[in-house]
């Protein structure tokens, strides 16, 4: 099979989706890989390394695109990608839809098969090509929250670990999930007092287990939201419904209610955010103030750790590569009930029902495609 990785376009982001490693496999079962010149660079693989794994180079983007039948990116594809993109072929990437209507009809109408990292699942009830970014952007989300908290980006001027004499800052991490569980580790690590909430007591249980009471766990109500906005430094957003937009579970008026210069951090402004407030941001400019409350809301956090992120997304995703790349999209997604799941578009039609329901489209079931 043919295949494409082009380089990243996104603000800030240096991953790529495929590493010289990945390429030598897919080459070793004979197929075709093109890279974008430059596409590894960010990540720390130069072109040489490509070369060396038998991959070619393209320094022309619409040539890689044009000439691609299974596309490997990163980031859902930007305005310029998504016209790039043709009937007939297959796109591998994240896409988080239900938070983007535009680039739903825009892959409609572009008649590809596309098939997103973030909705498909495992045999345990997880969602194994997404969990290792959520462990880098939950790690991330703390180091974030902490600088944002500096009198200089507009926050209260805590020091979240406290001193001796002077009592740590307060974390509420809401959604106790993948990211919400590393960002309420790394807040422990810093010695800041920590609650998670969750809707899922099975949750709970299992970080209440791993803590051994190190931090509270809580169930999440809407009068338990209001006490931790009430009392937070910093508020973490980590909740997900796999495919779906996010709740929004801070409302604008609960702003009036939290410290002024107290920090949230949306890590779920991918699926559309939890707080009423979010809205996305860059690397470049990862921040603004709403009612005196600083917000950080960037879509693609793990881009900036780009040699670790990459390293930890191609693990995941190589399997996946492989069957696609070896069986084509129609075989591979039949024989694995969990990579059925990821189809989200194919031939102008909406696959996955969640990003359906969010625009008042038509669902087609998956299965029906493939069988
Ligand atoms: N901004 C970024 O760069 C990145 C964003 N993400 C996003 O972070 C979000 C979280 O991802 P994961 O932790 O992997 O998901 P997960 O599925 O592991 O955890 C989500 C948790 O939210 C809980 N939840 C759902 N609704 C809730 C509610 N109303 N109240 C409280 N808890 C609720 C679930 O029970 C679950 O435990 C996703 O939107 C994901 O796409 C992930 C990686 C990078
Ligand atoms: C999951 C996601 O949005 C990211 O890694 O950028
Ligand atoms: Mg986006």
């Amino acid at each position: 099979m043919k295949i494409a990785v082009p380089k990243e376009i996104k603000n800030h982001e240096y991953r790529v989706a495929l590493t010289p490693s990945g390429a030598r496999e897919l080459v070793a079962r004979g197929h075709s890989v093109a890279v974008q010149s430059g596409a590894g660079e960010g990540a720390g693989f130069p072109d040489a390394s490509y070369e060396a794994a038998g991959a070619s180079l393209e320094a022309k983007v619409d040539t890689l695109w044009r000439d691609a039948e299974l596309i490997l990116k990163v980031k859902e594809p930007q305005a310029e990608e998504v016209a790039r993109l043709a009937a007939g072929q297959t796109l591998f990437t994240y896409l988080h839809l239900a938070a983007e209507e535009m680039l739903t009809r825009g892959l409609m109408a572009s008649g590809a098969t596309c098939i997103a990292y973030e909705t498909i699942t495992d045999r345990q009830g997880g969602l194994p090509l997404l969990a290792p970014m959520s462990t880098v952007a939950g790690r991330m989300a703390v180091q974030a929250g902490a600088h944002c908290l500096e009198k200089a980006q507009g926050g209260a001027g805590v020091l979240l670990p406290g001193v001796p004499g002077v009592a740590p800052g307060k974390v509420a991490v809401i959604g106790g999930g993948v990211v919400g569980e590393n960002a309420a580790r790394m807040a422990l690590g810093l010695g800041a007092e920590v609650t998670v909430l969750d809707k899922s007591i099975e949750r709970l249980e299992v970080l209440d287990d791993r803590y051994q009471g190190r931090m509270k766990t809580v169930f999440s109500t809407a009068d338990a939201l209001d006490q931790v906005v009430r009392e937070s430094d910093l508020i973490v957003g980590a909740v997900l419904i796999p495919g779906a937009a996010a709740p929004k579970l801070i409302t604008r008026a609960m702003l009036a209610d939290m410290k002024p210069g107290s920090v949230l951090v949306d890590v779920a402004i991918d699926q559309g955010g939890c707080f009423e407030t979010s809205r996305a941001t860059t690397h470049a400019d990862p921040t603004y103030i709403v009612d005196g409350i600083v917000h950080y809301c960037v879509a693609n956090m793990p881009g900036a750790v780009a040699q670790t992120s990459t390293l930890a997304l191609t693990n995941a995703t190589m399997p996946f590569v492989i069957a696609l790349a070896d069986k084509g999209w129609q075989q591979a997604l039949a024989n694995d009930a969990h990579f059925l799941p990821g189809l989200n578009v194919h031939d102008g039609q909406v696959t996955y029902r969640a990003v359906a329901e969010a625009f008042g489209l038509e669902s087609v079931d998956p299965t029906r495609l493939v069988s």
